[in-house]
């Protein structure tokens, strides 16, 4: 299994880019709305894994939330999965607890699954099944 992304909520794309900017990384492609999760996103390349921005578009949103609950900073781990429908019931046989029965559209084509932050002991945790496959 691949760490595909590490997400960072942040109110505002440019002052949360900035860090990154400064490391030397350079934004992997335009921003991507991804409508149905109420964010904006802004993916930068570290080796195999993405660091993802994200800047909620509506203030009913997840991220919103968070951000007003918890302010900037770390928001989910994403793993990459070849089969996320066989993933999902092999987890949930052994007890996990997902925040929808099915997957959601994630960003780049890709089919997301989140995992709660209690089952994951204080930590989001998501799943992710690329659009072409990919390794996981
Ligand atoms: C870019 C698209 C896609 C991709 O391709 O990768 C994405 O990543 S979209 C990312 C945004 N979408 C989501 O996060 C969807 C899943 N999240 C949710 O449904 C909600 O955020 C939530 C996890 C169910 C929490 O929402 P809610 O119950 O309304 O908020 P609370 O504030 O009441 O939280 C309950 C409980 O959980 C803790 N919490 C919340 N968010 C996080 C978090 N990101 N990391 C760790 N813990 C989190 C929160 O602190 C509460 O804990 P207690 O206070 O102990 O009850
Ligand atoms: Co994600």
């Amino acid at each position: 299994m691949l760490l595909d992304h590490v997400a960072i909520a942040t109110p505002d794309l440019e002052a949360g880019s900035a860090p990154y900017v400064a490391l030397g990384l350079h934004p992997e492609g335009p921003d991507e709305v991804v409508e149905g999760q109420g964010v904006r996103v802004r993916a930068f390349q570290v080796g195999e894994t993405l660091i993802e921005l994200l800047m909620p578009t509506r203030e009913d949103s997840p991220v919103a939330g968070f951000l007003a609950r918890r302010g900037p900073g770390l928001h989910h781990t994403a793993y990459r999965v070849a089969d996320l429908d066989a993933e999902m019931a092999r987890l949930r046989a052994d007890g996990a607890r997902f925040l929808s029965d099915v997957p959601a559209p994630g960003r780049a084509g890709s089919r997301v699954a989140f995992l709660h932050p209690k089952w994951g002991e204080g930590t989001l945790i998501e799943l992710v099944e690329h659009a072409l496959g990919g390794h996981a």
